[in-house]
């Protein structure tokens, strides 16, 4: 007989999240005087940036935030960038700053990032946020980490006691993963390029993040029987079709739950990126959630 896992349905939830979104917008603006307002900044031409970054200008616009985006070309400047974020620091009607990365290569990156005010860094990528992370005091975290967590708490899957396994150790997932997990009392085991036995060390998650960027690399020999599968992996295959991490099909017979790519960890991103940006209106305007 065929095992049937949960399907971590993002696109759902992530829809249900915006409709939470929008009501909270109708409450508070009108007290604010003012909606949340979010700038996007995108340099350059890249298909794949220009895409998510409209993704988040509809989802922005459908929950009634203010979001101005600032389409800049290639050739534009780290001093350019410098002051266009200066300015959006000191814009009253701004609580979130997001630079779609990747930039280009001429930019400096770092000092972009360090630029923005840690308390417009809906990104959680600046080094105070990053920080507070570690030291497990509240800040602004990471879209996609915290999202997947909303997506495993939303879903009932309990974090606490639990062995995790996250495959991929960058800045902007892997690590804010591996941290919140273990904020939340998990044990946690972190894994890359090097470990030498990735299959044994997956193996033993109870929640196993893959966030490699490698597509399809994870099959069954790497899961668990009943084990939770987070795909965070998005490759555009040669057919233009989106690969994840994880060979969904080969997964599906083992895992208890699992996220499908397209509609999973992807739409929980962009929701999680307007929760942030709620929740640095509320500090900037004093308000409570209603
Ligand atoms: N759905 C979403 O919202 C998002 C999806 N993504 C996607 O997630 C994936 C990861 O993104 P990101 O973290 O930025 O990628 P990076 O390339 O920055 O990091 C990849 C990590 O995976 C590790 N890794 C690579 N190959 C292997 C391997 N064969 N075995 C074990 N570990 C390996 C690397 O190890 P090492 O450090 O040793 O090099 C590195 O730590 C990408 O596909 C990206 O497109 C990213 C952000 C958001
Ligand atoms: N400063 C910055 N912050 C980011 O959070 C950031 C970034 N730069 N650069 C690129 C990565 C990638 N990322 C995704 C967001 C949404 C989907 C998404 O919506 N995915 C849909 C499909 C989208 C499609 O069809 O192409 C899904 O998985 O269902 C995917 C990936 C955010 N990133
Ligand atoms: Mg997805």
């Amino acid at each position: 007989m065929a095992h049937t896992p949960m399907i971590l349905d993002g696109k759902a939830l992530a829809a249900t999240l915006h409709d939470e979104q929008a009501k909270k917008v109708q409450a508070l603006a009108p007290r604010a005087g003012r909606p949340p307002g979010l700038a996007v900044i995108l340099v350059g031409e890249d298909p794949a940036s220009r895409t998510y970054v409209a993704n988040k200008r509809n989802a922005c616009r459908k929950v009634g935030f203010h979001a101005p985006e600032y389409n800049l070309k290639d050739s534009t400047t780290t001093q350019d960038l410098l002051s266009l974020i200066d300015t959006l620091n000191a814009d009253p009607a701004i609580d979130g700053i997001l630079v779609q990365l990747p930039l280009p290569a001429h930019v400096r990156k770092e000092e972009i990032l360090l630029r923005i005010a840690p308390d417009k860094d809906v990104d959680g990528f600046h080094p105070a946020n990053l920080g507070r992370l570690v030291a497990g005091e509240p800040g602004l975290v990471a879209c996609t980490p915290r999202g997947i967590i909303t997506l495993l708490d939303r879903a009932g899957i309990p974090i606490s006691g639990k062995h995790a396994v996250v495959i991929g150790r960058s800045v902007i997932v892997g690590r804010p993963m591996s941290l919140l997990l273990l904020n939340r009392d998990a044990t946690v085991t972190i894994c890359h390029s090097k470990t030498p036995d990735l299959p044994a060390a997956a193996r033993q998650a109870d929640i196993l993040v893959a966030a490699l960027g490698r597509p399809e690399m994870i099959g069954r020999d790497y899961i668990k029987p009943g084990a939770t599968v987070i795909d965070v992996g998005i490759s555009r295959g040669a057919d233009g079709k989106l690969k994840g991490d994880v060979r969904f099909d080969e997964a599906r017979e083992v895992a208890g739950a699992i996220t499908p790519v397209p509609g999973g960890v992807g739409p929980m991103t962009i929701a999680t990126l307007l929760d942030n940006t709620l929740d640095a209106y509320l500090h900037h305007t004093g308000l409570s959630s209603p």
